[in-house]
């Protein structure tokens, strides 16, 4: 890379954050694609719109004390990192996880910026969470828990301010109890949070979006070679929100999934994971809370692998759906070896950087997770703007949305690329698309 700017600022990031890898990940994957714009527009330097961007607009960070089920006060930390709000409100989800710290929810947030812009809707990038872990813990011990964060939490949102919203380890009753908490301390109800119920204010198609919005992305990709997903063996990792509704489109379309995964293995199934086995998945992951293991008890016909992800089974497209860096660079090339030439990022930074290499030099169709997932946020500012009119869109309406608004972002990442004379690379369309527009209404507001 050249460009002396974005080299200088890279190392300043280097130096200012050694201690947060994937923040580092995150933002040099970026900075070194937008040579070309950055050539083309002193301004940017001028305006120190790079050393901006990079630089969180606040960090809130604080305690959350709550009480177990055996009586003792257990302590989790909370966080939300509040990135940028040249475009609207901060918005991103919460994550709650053991893994989780400041260089997570930094780099998830720093991604945020870019994907919420991609959708083309008012809404700035945050993220937040807590290294809490809800796997093992009754629903008074969850319920406790958000309740105390959203004590503290409450304060720094707002419809106008930051509306937060699921991610790992925050699905509906996670969104319920702080919902709750917020509207009892607030004494108000109003779209505080997406991803809420259906009853209290929550969209059609939200929990669905994600997974869904990352199969029309791909649905795109495939259409610039003229082909469709019919007869498409495809991998899944995962087996959550994002996975489950990625594997229900597929069905839907004529693909055949043959693997889901967990943090502790993953499951094949020549067979397909159909319709019927789909449903048994999520009454096992969302009601039951189990393990993907369990599958194979249920269906013997399928396999499972303990401590090993899905990037070995021969396939035609994959779908990371879990979380980041779950494919290295061995692995992406196994997947081109066995003949994948499609990925599509449900989870955000799924592919490590070699990886990402792998697909891009092997003219794999790859859409990293900021296109490619942006689905889920998107129907978050549908639910957003249905709150904000107190009316409620018809599933159809909202999907129907939703399945344009990926089409935009693939066509708009697309002509992107193909401007800066590297067409079919979405990578650097995505990043260069998104980041021109967040740039140009940073400098329009001034030095904030
Ligand atoms: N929900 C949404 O709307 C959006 C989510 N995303 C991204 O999609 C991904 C999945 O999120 P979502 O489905 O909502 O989360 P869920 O909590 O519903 O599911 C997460 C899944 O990923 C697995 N997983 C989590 N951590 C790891 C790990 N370290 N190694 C292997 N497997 C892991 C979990 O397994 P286990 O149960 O063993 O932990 C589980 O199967 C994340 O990267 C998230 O940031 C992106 C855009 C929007
Ligand atoms: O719906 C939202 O606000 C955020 C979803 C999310 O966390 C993400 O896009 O990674």
């Amino acid at each position: 890379m050249a460009n002396a700017y974005i080299q200088d600022v890279l190392a300043q990031v280097k130096a200012r954050n050694s201690h947060e890898p994937e923040f580092l990940q995150a933002v040099e994957e970026v900075l070194e694609t937008l040579e070309p714009v950055i050539n083309e527009m002193p301004e940017l330097q001028e305006n120190a719109i790079l050393e901006r961007m990079v630089e969180p607009e606040r960090v809130i960070l604080f305690r959350i004390p709550w009480v177990n089920d055996a009586g003792k006060v257990v302590v989790n930390r909370g966080y939300r990192v509040q990135f940028n709000s040249a475009l609207g409100p901060y918005k991103g989800g919460m994550r709650f996880h053991p893994s989780v710290n400041l260089s997570i929810l930094k780099f998830l947030g720093f991604e945020q910026v870019l994907k919420n812009c991609l959708t083309t809707l008012p809404m700035g990038g945050g993220k937040g969470g807590s290294d809490f872990d809800p796997h093992g813990k009754s629903d008074g011990e969850v319920m406790r828990f958000c309740q105390s964060l959203m004590t503290e939490l409450y304060r720094h949102i707002g419809t106008a301010t930051d509306v937060p919203a699921g991610d790992i380890g925050v699905g509906a009753r996670e969104i319920g109890f702080m919902y709750g908490q917020y509207k009892r301390i607030a004494n108000e109800s109003s779209g505080i949070l997406t991803g809420k119920g259906l009853s209290y204010g929550g969209s059609l198609i939200r929990p669905e979006a994600t997974g869904y919005g990352a199969v029309y992305f791909a649905e795109n990709m495939l259409a610039t070679r003229d082909e469709d997903f019919r007869g498409k063996v495809c991998a899944v990792s995962g087996s959550g929100n994002v996975a489950q509704y990625c594997t229900e489109k597929l069905n839907e379309l004529g693909a055949r999934v043959v693997t889901l995964s967990d943090s502790n293995g993953f499951i094949y199934d020549a067979d397909g994971i159909d319709a019927e086995k789909l449903a048994y998945v999520m009454e096992l992951k969302n009601v039951k809370r189990g393990r993907i293991s369990e599958y194979v008890k249920k269906y013997p016909k399928a396999t499972y692998t303990a401590d090993q992800r899905p990037w070995s089974v021969k396939v035609d497209c994959a779908f990371p759906c879990a979380t980041q860096n779950e494919i290295s660079g061995k692995e992406a090339q196994t997947l081109v070896n066995n003949g994948c030439r499609v990925v599509s990022e449900g989870a955000n930074m799924p592919s490590t950087p070699e990886a990402i290499e792998v697909f891009v030099s092997n003219k794999v169709l790859y859409a990293p997770g900021k296109a490619a997932n942006a689905g889920g946020v998107a129907v978050s500012g549908l639910e957003m703007t249905q709150n904000a009119m107190r009316l409620s869109w018809s599933r159809e309406e909202v999907d129907a949305r939703l399945k344009e608004i990926m089409k935009n972002i693939h066509d708009n990442s697309w002509n992107a690329a193909k401007q800066f004379g590297n067409e079919g690379n979405y990578v650097m369309g995505a990043n260069i698309a998104a980041f021109l527009k967040v740039a140009n209404a940073m400098v329009a507001h001034g030095v904030v």
